[in-house]
């Protein structure tokens, strides 16, 4: 992998019409770094996110993922690369059970079918703690359940980089503290992670960079820490004036 470069995004531009969401936006997210991505409601984060999974089509722009182009792939095919996400929307199998929610992202995702798979999808069930719940049907389950899930199922497809969109919301301080000593486990285990998210402690907790987005442009990139003392930052994001 050229320069520990895992993925690289160039000029990427997308439109609705004539709403311009993004505009020629470009960053590059190293092997093994956690990528925080902040900025205020409809910059276009997840819109991003989706033109690297492929739910949406680019108008322009470059991806290369793991040196390998991803423009023109289909979803499926960049899942198979490596990509996992999780949707704000949870969007599990609601016929299937948890189990069997992580089963399908595992066989999908790996190819592989024997007890190995079972017994981590059975561990990524207990991490994301949903042990209890492994037999209940993923339409069964509480909201934040079926967020563990979501995150469960992105991880059951053994992603090198896991794109999580907004997983804190909603959470207690306790919860919080699980889930970002999860993200860490997760990122020590090897995976790159690049995540969108509001509860800026959070992500703070975690991030080694950030990057702002406001109205379809990155303002800002770098140490978290750094980042948000921007007063540029703190004026579009934090409604702060300097
Ligand atoms: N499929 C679509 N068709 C038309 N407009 C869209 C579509 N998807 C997103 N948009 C618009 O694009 C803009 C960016 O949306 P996006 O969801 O990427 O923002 P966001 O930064 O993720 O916001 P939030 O923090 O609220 O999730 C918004 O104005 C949104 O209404």
């Amino acid at each position: 992998m050229a320069n520990g470069v895992l993925l690289e995004a160039r000029d990427l531009k997308k439109s609705f019409g004539a709403l311009k969401v993004l505009h020629e936006v470009s960053f590059s997210v190293s092997a093994g770094e956690v990528l925080g991505i902040v900025g205020p409601n409809g910059a276009g984060k997840t819109t991003l996110f989706n033109l690297i999974s492929g739910d949406m089509r680019v108008d322009g722009g470059d991806l290369v993922f793991d040196g390998q182009q991803l423009v023109g792939q289909p979803p499926h095919r960049r899942c198979k690369l490596g990509i996992g996400r999780t949707y704000q929307i949870p969007r599990p199998y609601v016929g299937m059970t948890a189990f069997e929610n992580l089963l399908v992202a595992a066989f999908f995702g790996s190819g592989a079918k024997d007890a190995d798979s079972y017994r981590r999808c059975a561990r990524i069930l207990a991490d994301c703690e949903l042990s209890d719940k492994a037999n209940r049907s993923a339409g069964s389950l509480t909201l934040l359940d079926r967020k563990r899930l979501e995150l469960a199922r992105a991880l059951a497809s053994c992603p090198k980089l896991l794109l999580l969109d907004e997983i804190a919301g909603g959470l207690t301080d306790e919860e919080g503290k699980a889930l970002v000593s999860l993200i860490r486990r997760i990122r020590d285990g090897g995976v790159t992670i690049v995540w969108i998210e509001h509860v800026l402690h959070a992500l703070l907790a975690v991030a080694d960079r950030m990057i702002v987005l406001n109205f379809g442009e990155k303002i800002a990139e770098g140490v978290p820490a750094e980042v948000i003392k921007s007063s540029q930052v703190r004026r579009v994001y934090m409604g702060v004036e300097a």
